[in-house]
């Protein structure tokens, strides 16, 4: 089985747990892509009424267009479920997500959901984080003063540019740089010092977030359950 065909089985089996009435969350990604299709097919079938949030324009176009009932994050109190894809996730299931420059939206709408299940293929699975490189939303503005002391504090920033060589912007516009920090063996540290950090909208280190990983393997998707 290709990485392809492991990552439509996660997202086919994630959609199990969506239950009518739900307010959802629908993450960005490749893997995302084949659970909004799976989740919308459930949904028509089974005439359910689900309102979703989208972390992205391209979750949001492929949603609507598919006939999900899309609203804005703020036209909700609370999500109960959020389904999203991930670019690494460690054996203590902490996460770095931000490969299509969508964690801040991410994070927020992770943040305001009850439940977080997140659908991989398994060579997504790591011992430790760091071999994907960890990105973080900045402003243009200050971006020179940015770089430098993050590249002071060992992190190799490096902003990410597009097929054309053009910086790749987010949803809100602005830049991506990828810290290449190698093994993170304390992700928390990490966190806490980007939180830190002046002028850096969000990173893409998502801790203690996660209750369900379900795991698309050449046996069939794995589920992780009680996470927390
Ligand atoms: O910014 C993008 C998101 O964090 C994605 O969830 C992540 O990059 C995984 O994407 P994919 O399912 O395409 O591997």
């Amino acid at each position: 089985m290709d990485q392809n065909q492991l990552k439509k089985a996660a997202a086919e089996y994630a959609v199990r747990f969506v239950e009518d009435g739900m307010n959802l969350g629908l993450g960005t990604g490749s893997t995302v892509t084949y659970m909004v299709a799976a989740l919308a097919k459930r949904a028509q079938d089974e005439n359910m009424e689900l309102t979703c949030v989208t972390t992205s324009s391209r979750t949001k176009r492929q949603a609507e267009g598919l006939g999900l009932r899309v609203v804005e994050l703020n036209e909700v109190d609370r999500l109960d479920l959020t389904i999203d894809g991930a670019d690494e996730i460690d054996a203590n299931y902490q996460g770095i997500k931000g490969g299509g420059a969508a964690h801040t939206m991410e994070k927020i709408v992770a943040t305001a959901s009850d439940q977080v299940i997140w659908i991989v293929d398994e060579s997504k699975m790591v011992e430790t984080l760091g071999k994907f490189p960890l990105p973080v939303e900045v402003f243009d503005y200050g971006l020179t003063q940015i770089t430098e002391r993050l590249a002071e504090q060992g992190l190799n920033p490096v902003l990410r540019l597009d097929e054309n060589k053009e910086p790749v912007r987010t949803h809100f516009k602005n830049l991506v740089l990828d810290l290449n920090v190698g093994q993170i063996a304390d992700p928390h540290a990490l966190a806490d010092q980007l939180d830190h950090e002046v002028g850096l909208v969000e990173h893409g280190l998502f801790l203690d977030m996660v209750n369900k990983v379900i795991v698309g393997t050449p046996d069939g998707p794995k589920l992780i359950d009680h996470i927390r």
